[in-house]
């Protein structure tokens, strides 16, 4: 595990243990070792740059992701080479994507349940999906299955928006005896997505997704939702409001998710409103930047020496030095909210925003495991007398988060190709100093 940004001293593993002739008299016990656990739809991205009549002609509303038929797909696939308008073609999917960011940024182990075709040619989208999948990402548990994977036709206008035409192949038809209770259960938290319920009649997906989280939930591993598309939420509000309530620790979303979901435009609101019914929230903003809220206790709330920002709620970043903890691990809960602006104010230029979400989310997966982590191999860390549910605080959180969508915008892909910077390994001294 490498850890998020250097830290003092004193959370490190004790240098002691490191001394040979000390080391004989301490039997230390193994390591213990941390992942994250993911169940995502396995596709393709497949990218172009289209005119807005395009999208008119295959019906694709602008933003939303869009299930596909075959008979469309094709049309639209040969449209594409035809007009020679394919960029890229990547591996994706928002968890596939988080989860091997996750492993790229942790140099760490993950674990991806989702299908993969049985049988593979070289050059076919498995074999690419495959590819460009992290090695640290654990691909032992995938079901095997007849046919293909999913495409997803990444179509972005003029503008930057991206639109998603998905066409499913086999994507949908993991089953819950591929779901592995022990992995569920050992993991530091269970990412999921919105778009896993969404599955037809006949396929197995969403039964797989809800088999999870029911193994999460006995096991108390966090269980983190990202949202995908406002349109999937605004068919049902209450729905995933109840879902969530139910169901969710961690919610990740931008801005209109959290508008279809909440009814509220402004970030802030929306994250209060959503606080009623989870631990802790990532909201990302596009140029606005990003926002982390939770709660922290009362008796732990500790005051930003940053300045004090006005918003919908007046100076709402006051206790964003605090580190973020389970509503009902606290006695006083107390609602913390940070903000960052994009890092550098973004890159010089954005080809398109693909993936950018997911990429902060997997920055703050990686500080989530680094806290499991941590606490299991330095029990004794002043860090640990009180159980918190991320190593940083919300405000280190946001640093974190943007810094890695900033190299998500800047590599043109929505999976890392490598970890950020060792001379950025200090957050604090040499990223924040400038
Ligand atoms: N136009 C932009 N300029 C600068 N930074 C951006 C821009 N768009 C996105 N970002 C950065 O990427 C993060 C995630 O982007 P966003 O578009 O909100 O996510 P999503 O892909 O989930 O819609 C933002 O919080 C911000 O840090
Ligand atoms: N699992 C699914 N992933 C999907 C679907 N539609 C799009 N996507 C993936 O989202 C990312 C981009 O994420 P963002 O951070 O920019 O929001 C992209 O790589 C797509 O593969 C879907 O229906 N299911």
């Amino acid at each position: 595990m490498k850890f998020p940004g250097q830290r003092k001293s004193k959370h490190y593993f004790p240098v002691k243990t490191r001394d040979p002739l000390l080391a004989q008299l301490t039997q230390l016990p193994e390591p213990f070792t941390t992942y994250i656990s993911g169940i995502d739809q396995t596709l393709v991205d497949i990218e172009a740059k289209v005119e807005d009549e395009l999208l008119t002609r295959y019906q694709l509303p602008k933003g939303n992701s869009t299930l596909i038929n075959d008979e469309q797909a094709h049309a639209l696939y040969t449209e594409l080479q035809a007009n020679g308008l394919i960029s890229d073609e990547f591996a994706g999917g928002t968890i596939g994507n988080t989860v091997h960011n996750y492993s790229i940024l942790a140099d760490d182990r993950s674990v991806l349940f989702g299908v993969m075709s049985k049988n593979i040619e070289v050059g076919s989208y498995s074999y690419r999906y495959l590819c460009h999948t992290s090695s640290k990402v654990d691909l032992n548990y995938l079901q095997p299955v007849d046919g293909p994977i999913g495409r997803c036709f990444t179509l972005i206008s003029e503008c930057g928006e991206r639109t998603f035409a998905i066409s499913k192949g086999a994507m949908d038809k993991l089953t819950p005896d591929y779901i592995n209770k022990e992995v569920v259960q050992g993991g530091s938290a269970l990412v999921l997505t919105a778009y896993l319920m969404r599955a037809s009649e006949g396929d197995g997906i969403t039964d797989a997704a809800m088999t999870a989280i029911q193994f999460a939930k006995e096991a108390d591993v966090p269980v983190v939702l990202t949202l995908g598309t406002r349109f999937l939420i605004a068919e049902d509000p209450v729905w995933w409001q109840n879902f969530i309530s139910e169901h969710v620790t961690i919610l990740a979303m931008n801005e209109d998710e959290a508008e279809a979901l909440t009814g509220h435009k402004d970030p802030l609101l929306a994250c209060e409103a959503a606080l009623e019914w989870c631990d802790m929230i990532l909201l990302t903003a596009g140029p606005v930047g990003l926002y982390t809220a939770g709660y922290a206790d009362d008796a732990e709330k500790r005051e930003t020496s940053h300045q004090l920002l006005p918003g919908s709620i007046p100076e709402f970043n006051r206790y964003e030095f605090s580190r973020p903890k389970n509503k009902a691990d606290c006695e006083n809960p107390l609602k913390v909210y940070a903000h960052i602006s994009p890092y550098m104010g973004g890159p010089e230029r954005i080809r398109n925003t693909n993936g950018a979400g997911d990429g902060a989310l997997s920055a703050l997966l990686h500080d989530l495991s680094a806290n499991t982590f941590h606490k299991a191999n330095v029990p004794g860390s002043s860090k640990h007398k009180r159980d918190g549910l991320c190593y940083s605080s919300f405000s280190q959180i946001c640093k974190y988060a943007n810094r890695v969508a900033y190299e998500v915008l800047a590599q043109h892909s929505p999976r890392l190709s490598r970890g950020l910077p060792e001379r950025e390994d200090s957050l604090e001294e040499s990223y924040w100093g400038r």
